[in-house]
């Protein structure tokens, strides 16, 4: 079984993860984690702490000489910015007073934690809602695609939509256009489009306001049958949704041609089937290459579209919870958008789902095991 769980506060000394049940023998390499967090930390739009950032894994376990050896693999991103917290963040001793959040900001997991875990310094929910963690699972994101790529599976992102500017898209982008889209400033891979997107950034900057928009991740290489049909709880749309659905601000996932489904005949909303050379295959690509919470062996595509980033600089209303009078919200620095670095979170976290269903199918506790098991499936798929 693969699992993985993250630790670790927006000011804290540092996130973690830890991964476990990755199989022995695999190659980690290290400046690859690096290069996937760096990837996170790029895109027009973001606040000030992306200045102060420059995320590095540092794996603390589970590997030795750059391989995998079958242990629970800990991972390790400092926060730079814990020198200008500590006094407000250690762990043990007194906190300094002065960072305190009692006016929870609409839209923010402030208020409904504050009722939750009862805290009444908000700083508490803020530190570890905060999108930071996103950087740990981008690390943890990067070890998945390390072993996906060991069977041949390539994921990618692209921006399609930033506030109100949005791509004309069909669908299916050849992958080598995929492969550009951290060479655009809001990785979308339009540059016409994205010259009016920068403007929106821009202009939001100005009044003070924030943007939301919509990132698609695509997937090739993958066999047909990983996930199943058989229980809700293994079907691999219904995982991937969750997964993508769990990135802060991700409020819509769309699997395929997704809610324009709903609006045409089922004759145009379905995928035939053809066979040749040994092969199914499929002319189309409506449901992402997802059927029955199976994959099809068609790129597997998902949509997401994310809500503005909700602190605002002109705050709107809240509460202050000690006196209930109504008051701005409280202000944090902030990024104007982020839906560039969160297709790159998508695609760490598309990565991880897979990467469970892989060993869920094919298993193994070295690497080689995995492809021994992976290789014979393929052999019966092209004799079936
Ligand atoms: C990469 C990334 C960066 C984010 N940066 C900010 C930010 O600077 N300020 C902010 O208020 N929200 C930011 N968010 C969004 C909030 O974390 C998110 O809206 C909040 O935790 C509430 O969760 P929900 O929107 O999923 O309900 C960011 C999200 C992502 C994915
Ligand atoms: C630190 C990151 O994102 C942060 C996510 C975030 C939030 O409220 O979600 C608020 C901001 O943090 P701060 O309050 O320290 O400026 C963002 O910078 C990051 O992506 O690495």
């Amino acid at each position: 079984m693969f699992r993985y769980l993250t630790s670790g506060e927006s000011h804290g000394e540092g996130l973690y993860v830890i991964l476990e049940g990755v199989p022995a023998g695999l190659k980690v390499d290290l400046d690859y984690i690096n290069h996937e967090l760096s990837r996170r930390q790029l895109g027009y739009g973001r606040g000030e702490r992306m200045k102060i950032e420059k995320d590095e894994a540092q794996i603390l376990t589970g590997v030795r000489g750059g391989l995998t050896t079958g242990a629970p693999i800990t991972i390790k991103v400092k926060n730079r910015d814990y020198e200008n917290w500590e006094k407000f963040m250690r762990t043990t001793g007194e906190i300094e007073p002065g960072r305190e959040v009692t006016v929870p900001r609409p839209g923010h997991a402030d208020l409904a934690g504050g009722l939750k875990y009862g805290h009444k310094d908000l700083r508490n929910v803020l530190e570890r809602a905060s999108a930071r963690e996103t950087a740990i699972r981008v690390a943890a994101g990067a070890v998945a695609k390390l072993f996906l790529a060991e069977f041949g599976v390539r994921i990618y992102s692209h921006v399609l939509r930033i506030g109100s500017v949005e791509v004309e898209y069909p669908g299916g982008l050849p992958e080598e256009e995929l492969k550009k889209a951290d060479e655009h400033p809001l990785r979308c891979l339009d540059s016409q489009v994205e010259s009016r997107m920068l403007k929106w950034v821009d202009r939001a900057r100005e009044n003070g306001d924030t943007l939301g928009g919509i990132f698609e991740v695509v997937v090739f290489g993958l066999p047909p049958g990983l996930g199943s049909y058989v229980h809700w709880d293994r079907k691999l749309d219904g995982r991937l949704a969750g997964a993508l659905m769990a990135i802060p601000s991700a409020k819509g996932v769309e699997i395929g041609d997704g809610i324009a489904l709903a609006n045409i005949p089922g004759r145009m909303a379905v995928d035939e089937i053809y066979y040749e050379n040994g092969r199914f295959y499929r002319k189309t690509n409506r449901a992402g290459g997802l059927e029955g919470g199976v994959t099809n062996g068609m790129p597997l595509i998902a949509k997401v579209s994310l809500k503005p980033i909700p602190t605002q600089i002109k705050p709107l209303k809240s509460v202050d919870i000690r006196t209930k009078e109504t008051k701005p919200a409280q202000v944090e620095r902030s990024d104007i958008t982020a839906v560039p670095a969160a297709g790159v979170v998508g695609e760490a976290v598309t990565a991880l789902v897979l990467m469970e269903s892989f060993l869920e199918k094919f298993g193994g506790d070295q690497i080689k095991e995995t492809k021994r098991n992976y290789e014979n499936y393929l052999q019966y798929i092209t004799n079936y």
